[in-house]
């Protein structure tokens, strides 16, 4: 049995990933856009919302009208109109005067304010009591309020929320630029492995990591493309492989990644023309027998067989170069939230190795606590009833009870 080579940090694979280029753009329909990441800064056409609104029901008026006005001392206006919802008004207030406006009403010329309903009193259909005044643009918005023209609202490499979208369609933003989603071809391996619809037979365990993968690939932002399950069989892994190198951006085996006899994955994937291995083996637990090959035609990248390890090592290794080929910066568990705990027992730690620790959060009168969860990592329970990872990074040597821990969350 060979040993690892050259093993290599987590910072070393992510300068690996730093010298792919970002895919293509596309332009698709705003209402696909949700999730997706921009592929150029977006600056506003217009002004937003381009004219002076009304943020309440109430009367447009001149403030200065209002000033002094009080439930003992009211003021009296002459209504003499009313702002008509999606017209621009046709006329203009003078002094003295107010005009009925609902909420996004436009202001009419000679109006600077508007005074809330629950503030005036209707003495008949054309005199109106103020009792209370308003400030110069109370209870308005400006024209450029929400955006100005030209304003840079969302920069190239942000991933769209609802919110994002809400904002283009306001700004009249039928088709947006995105970056192609990386497809990412799946094949798991192993002899024992068999598809979920059979009942495993002793010795035999159901595909797994096919799901979980595909799941991840989904989350993180590429198309998984399942490319199916073999056994380990040198002949049929390497046509997986090289099929999917054809249709795919980057390529993940699961399984015999390792260096067992039956271990075949680094050999299939040096297998292609301009094969260059770049990581076999990272100083990374769980997640140790990490392999990438790169090739003219896509990315090869071994993950190991153990289910909760393929787990986690998809986070750190391949999210990143998934970021990196939508145009954002390589990055482990980027979209994870962070929660701060404080440990409840040591952690104990290989020196010279970072660990990602599977913990949850467990109420106590002093605020969270954070417990590990031990188990192999090829238990995937310790990933549902771990609800994060804590990083002990390489240099350290472990932690202590009570230590201040930052836990990222799965998302
Ligand atoms: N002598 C050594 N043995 C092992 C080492 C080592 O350094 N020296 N490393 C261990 C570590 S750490 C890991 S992780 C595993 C990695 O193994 P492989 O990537 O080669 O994966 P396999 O051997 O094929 O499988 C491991 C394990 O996972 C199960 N598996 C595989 N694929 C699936 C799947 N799609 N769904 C569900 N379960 C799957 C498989 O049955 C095995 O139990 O190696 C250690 N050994
Ligand atoms: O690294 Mo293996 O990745 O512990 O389970």
């Amino acid at each position: 049995m060979k040993p690892f080579f050259n093993v290599q940090s987590v910072d070393q694979v992510h300068g690996y990933a730093d010298r792919l280029s970002p895919l293509s753009p596309e332009i698709i329909n705003l209402t696909q856009a949700g999730g997706r990441i921009l592929a150029r800064d977006f600056t506003s056409p217009t002004d937003l919302p381009g004219f002076k609104r009304s943020t309440m029901d109430g009367f447009a008026l001149g403030s200065r009208d209002t000033f002094g006005a009080s439930e003992t001392s009211p003021g009296y206006l002459e209504i003499v109109g009313e702002v008509r919802m999606g017209v621009e008004p046709d006329f203009e207030l003078k002094r003295g005067q107010c005009a009925r406006i609902g909420t996004g009403g436009m202001l009419p010329k000679g109006a600077d304010s508007v005074l809330m309903v629950e503030h005036t009193r209707l003495l008949d259909d054309t005199t109106l009591e103020v009792i209370k005044s308003v400030a110069p643009k109370g209870n308005t918005m400006g024209p450029s309020d929400d955006a100005y023209s030209g304003e840079t609202l969302l920069k190239a490499g942000h991933r769209l929320k609802p919110q994002d979208i809400g904002l283009l369609a306001a700004l009249g933003q039928l088709e947006v630029h995105v970056v192609k989603r990386p497809v990412v071809g799946i094949v798991s391996t192993g002899d024992e492995v068999v598809p979920v619809e059979q009942t495993p037979r002793p010795g035999q365990v159901r595909n797994v990591n096919t799901y979980t993968l595909s799941q991840q690939v989904l989350f993180a932002g590429g198309m998984p493309r399942e490319m199916g399950l073999v056994g380990d069989d040198e002949k049929v892994l390497t046509e997986k492989v090289a099929q999917s190198l054809e249709e795919c951006d980057l390529t993940l085996l699961s399984g015999g990644s390792s260096v067992g006899v039956r271990d075949l994955t680094a050999k299939v994937f040096l297998s292609f023309p301009t094969a260059e291995l770049l990581v076999h083996g990272v100083g990374v637990s769980p997640g140790k027998p990490f392999i990438w090959v790169a090739t003219e035609k896509g990315q090869l990248l071994g993950l190991p067989g153990q289910v909760a390890s393929c787990v986690v090592a998809f986070h750190v290794f391949v999210e990143p170069v998934i970021e990196r080929l939508l145009g954002r910066p390589v990055k482990a568990f980027a979209r994870f939230p962070r929660k701060i705990g404080s440990l409840s027992r040591p952690l104990p730690s290989v020196s010279g190795r970072e660990e990602y620790v599977r913990v949850s959060f467990v109420d106590s009168n002093d605020g969270p606590l954070v417990e590990p969860v031990f188990g192999k990592s090829g238990l995937l329970t310790t990933l549902i009833k771990g609800q994060g990872l804590v990083k002990v990074p390489a240099d350290s040597e472990g932690m202590y009870a009570g230590d201040q821990v930052e836990v990222m969350l799965f998302p």
